[in-house]
């Protein structure tokens, strides 16, 4: 019997009549005294059970369990590896997982389960490499909340996403000044939109007629959405698009352009294009018609060579567009009623005569009544005048009236604003650069696939960029939201009476100084982005 003392207590086997009488002793000892950790016999603390395992299962190794399970997934055969001599039962070997590995490999080919089941799981979409500002989709109630817009022009050098930048003229290009017709652009500003759209589309949209604008900004190369956008011109593409069509996309063989982008949100596309869809069907027939005209007059005249046999035929075709002459874009919204805003504008010049320091401006599409020389004590009949005009016949229910910045705008009384005509020129765009049809790439081709990328993805390779000041530009910001666009409002510190109460602007500059500077760093970011032909 072995004695080992162990808490003052010798250790016992219970072999015979002595020892138990022993062991009931020292039992009586340990309770006298307190001893912990014994426990008399019978009472000692029942071991757990040890799971029972199968006989399998107990001469199951790691491996061989794994391969059970992918023959009941997949139904595969699979065979034993050759055990080395020095692996050890228990543990995954080198070798072993190695073979295991390539079995899989090979059974998952041939088995006709996961093949199902790969064709049934789409593969989820790209992670964005740098995803866009969130867009405020509800009208922030603090204006002072938003973050300064210098910084995203930085981040938009990592981006890989087309800019395609709007932007609004007075307060944004030009500070307010008391005489309308003072508000010329300064040297600097046109050098600095002038940059920047040499590397990127730059559209100007304005209150301010088209003509005017174009007289003011003398950059020729710009789109210009004039009369709060219904009166729309410029050249008619984007922006430098050709450099980027000597690839293709592989489904199509088509020539691509924004491959690289494609990685933008998508989701925003998606949203965006069907915005488009849902509010634009009339401008989409206009578009299908003019699309239908182009065509016919394609038919008629000389074709343009077919470069059907080159193997670089994308890229020639691409050249020979790059070289014709932009067909230029020219679109106007209710033409209809320019006898009616002339006659509007008539009226109102002659009332106006009373109150000293109002004048009355000839948009085109617009008409633009101003009081910002008026007395504080003289203002209220300003907008009685222009209020009871528009009671009248036969501009009742055909003009509205909407108020900026120390102004009244009367305009068509229609569905169509700063932001339709934002969202009227990216379609246009895409559409530009998507149609294919004038050398017959696209035969047997399914439209939205026409140039190697859908609608939605061509949405997605865009970033709009907005800036403006006035609550007309609220419309705007609004549109291009979906987009996960940048929209900016230029918003004084100090300006608290002029400033909209709220914006769905994601940022804010405080001054025409900041837009410059912003406008600097946007062409700096275009001009830092690599090449997508370098790829
Ligand atoms: O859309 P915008 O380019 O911002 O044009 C809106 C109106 O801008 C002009 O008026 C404003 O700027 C004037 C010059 O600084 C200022 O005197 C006036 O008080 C502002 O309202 C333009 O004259 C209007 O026709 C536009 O509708």
């Amino acid at each position: 019997m072995a004695s080992t003392p162990r808490n003052g207590i010798a250790d016992l086997s219970l072999e015979d009549d002595d020892s138990i009488k022993k062991m009931s002793e020292v039992a009586k000892f340990a309770r006298q005294n307190n001893i912990p950790g014994y426990r008399p016999n019978g009472h000692h603390p029942v071991p757990k059970p040890q799971k029972q395992r199968s006989e399998n299962s107990i001469r199951e190794t790691p491996m061989s369990a794994l391969r059970r399970r992918l023959s009941g997934w997949f139904g595969l055969s699979t065979s034993k590896p050759p055990r080395r001599a020095n692996s050890l039962p228990g543990k995954i070997s080198r070798d072993d997982s190695e073979h295991a590995l390539s079995e899989l490999k090979q059974s998952l080919s041939q088995s006709p389960r996961w093949q199902r089941r790969r064709k049934s799981v789409p593969k989820p979409p790209p992670k964005p490499r740098m995803p866009p500002p969130p867009p405020r989709t509800a009208p922030c109630s603090d204006w002072r909340e938003l973050q300064s817009a210098r910084g995203i022009a930085q981040a938009l050098r990592a981006g890989r996403r087309q800019l395609v930048v709007f932007l609004d003229y007075d307060g944004t290009l030009t500070p307010i000044v008391s005489d309308p017709d003072a508000a010329t652009l300064s040297d600097h500003m046109r050098d600095a939109v002038g940059k920047l759209s040499d590397r990127a589309t730059v559209a100007i949209v304005s209150g301010r007629a088209r003509e005017k604008l174009r007289n003011f900004v003398q950059l020729p190369e710009l789109y210009y959405a004039g009369s709060h956008g219904f009166d729309i011109d410029g050249p008619g593409g984007l922006h430098a698009a050709s450099s980027f069509l000597c690839r293709r996309a592989p489904s199509t063989k088509r020539p691509i352009l924004f491959r690289r982008w494609r990685r933008g949100r998508r989701g925003d596309g998606v949203a965006a294009s069907r915005r488009w869809r849902a509010f634009t069907s009339s401008a989409r027939h206009r578009y299908a018609g003019a699309a239908e005209s182009r065509r016919r007059r394609a038919s008629t005249a000389t074709p343009p060579p077919r470069p059907r046999e080159s193997p670089h035929r994308y890229a020639v075709a691409a050249r020979a567009r790059r070289d014709r002459p932009p067909a230029g874009l020219r679109h106007s919204v209710s033409s209809e009623m320019v006898p009616v805003l002339r006659a509007a504008r008539d009226l109102l010049i002659e009332r106006l005569q009373v109150i000293e320091g109002s004048s009355v401006e000839d948009n085109r599409f617009s008409v633009s009544v101003h009081w910002r020389n008026v007395a504080p004590t003289d203002r209220p009949a300003v907008e009685a005048i222009v209020d009871s005009t528009l009671r009248e016949a036969p501009f009742a229910g055909v003009l509205r009236k909407n108020s900026g910045k120390c102004v009244y705008e009367l305009r068509p009384d229609v569905k169509w604003d700063k932001g339709e005509a934002v969202l009227y020129l990216l379609e246009l765009l895409r559409r530009r650069e998507t149609d294919f049809d004038e050398y017959g790439d696209d035969d047997g081709v399914p439209e939205e696939r026409i140039a190697g990328f859908t609608e939605d993805e061509w949405y997605g390779g865009v970033l709009p960029v907005y800036v403006g000041d006035d609550v007309t530009d609220e419309d705007a910001f609004k549109a291009i939201a979906p987009f996960g666009a940048v929209s900016v409002l230029v918003c004084p510190s100090g300006d608290k009476v002029e400033r909209p109460r709220a914006t769905h602007a994601t940022h804010t500059l405080k001054d025409v100084d900041d837009v410059r500077a912003f406008v600097d760093e946007l062409a700096s970011a275009c001009a830092a982005r690599p090449s997508v032909r370098g790829r």
